[in-house]
């Protein structure tokens, strides 16, 4: 066996991360889940023969997790919770506690969306419309609350451009009988007119307020504050980023430009040459919402306006947060 920690980590890591890089595994709740389950796993795995080369490895295994993608919070925050409460003065006791804390807070993570979903239901009135940008869980469940309640919501769903996540909204939707408006992200500021509320979800919420997602959620916020529609935003206290309360700022993902220009219309618009440099693509993945543009945070501990979440912040985080291996 050799004594380096990354080399000790074991192939259902790899893969988990892997699919996480590759989006196979997305939106920010769903990463957490996967994150804390494959700290499990590599516990569970883990042939270590001292509690040091265990927790060595299960904190390589985390860093490997966490270089995935930098914007979703909620990734450093459950490797955190999971690797903060490991104890015990034996492999076998932390292998156990490990165990322990990682379902616990997968536990933790499906009740807080469903006690999110119905406070964020009570902001939807029977007959109410909403419009929806990319794919989120909180969101969705805020959705499927009200439903439960007897409403009949219907949807605009935007489309989402590049990857289309909009598509992903609209399936899960339909399934549970939900009208739904398909557009293209051009046509939102046309379609606010029949709409009650705009309902995004988050991948991280900053100190100030701010509220980081799927890229265009900011465009559509401002839209949405000139057409007089609410602006909602879906978050567990999973996605309140605690680097921000040190003024830290949160870092935009850059995806890859394939996911917007494909290599045949890229030769076409350089005349088929591959070394023109001078045809740039960028494709962030992600754009803060300033916090004067959204109504209401939505959380499983209740809904907060979006400037005062900075004490909820401090509640839960103290001031002194590191990464998760240290
Ligand atoms: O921006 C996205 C997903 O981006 P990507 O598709 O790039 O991961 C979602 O709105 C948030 O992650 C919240 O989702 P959830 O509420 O499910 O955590």
């Amino acid at each position: 066996m050799t004594d380096e920690p990354a080399e000790r980590i074991v192939p259902a890591v790899h893969d988990t991360a892997e699919d996480i890089a590759s989006m196979e595994i997305r939106g920010a709740a769903t990463i957490a889940d996967a994150a804390a389950g494959a700290l499990a796993t590599q516990a569970e795995a883990s042939t270590a023969e001292t509690p040091e080369a265990f927790e060595a490895e299960l904190k390589a295994a985390a860093r490997r997790l966490y270089e995935t993608r930098p914007t979703a919070v909620s990734l450093p925050n459950a490797l955190r919770f999971v690797l903060w409460d490991m104890e015990g003065g034996s492999v076998d006791a932390l292998r156990e506690s490990v165990a322990e804390s990682a379902a616990g807070f997968q536990t933790d993570l499906a009740e807080a969306q469903d006690r999110l979903g119905r406070i964020g239901a009570n902001r939807l009135r029977d007959g109410d419309v909403v419009m929806t940008h990319c794919h989120s869980t909180d969101a969705l469940s805020c959705v499927k609350a009200a439903l439960d309640q007897g409403k009949d919501i219907s949807a605009v769903v935007k489309e989402t451009r590049p990857r289309k996540q909009g598509h992903i909204t609209a399936e899960q939707l339909r399934e549970w009988g939900v009208p739904v408006t398909l557009v293209v992200d051009n046509a939102a500021r046309r379609y606010l007119e029949r709409v009650d509320h705009v309902l995004v979800g988050a991948d991280s919420i900053a100190a100030d307020g701010s509220v980081i997602n799927k890229i265009g959620t900011s465009g559509l916020a401002v839209n949405a504050r000139d057409r007089g529609v609410p602006i909602m935003v879906a978050a567990q206290t999973i996605k309140l980023h605690p680097g921000t309360l040190t003024g830290h700022t949160v870092e935009i993902e850059n995806r890859d430009e394939s996911e917007v220009l494909e290599d045949a219309e890229r030769d076409r618009i350089t005349g088929g040459d591959p070394d023109d440099a001078d045809l740039v693509v960028e494709n962030p993945a992600f754009d803060v919402t300033p916090p004067r543009y959204v109504d209401a945070i939505v959380t499983e501990r209740g809904q907060f306006p979006p400037e005062s979440i900075v004490t909820l912040m401090r509640e839960l985080f103290g001031t002194d947060v590191g990464e998760p291996w240290e």
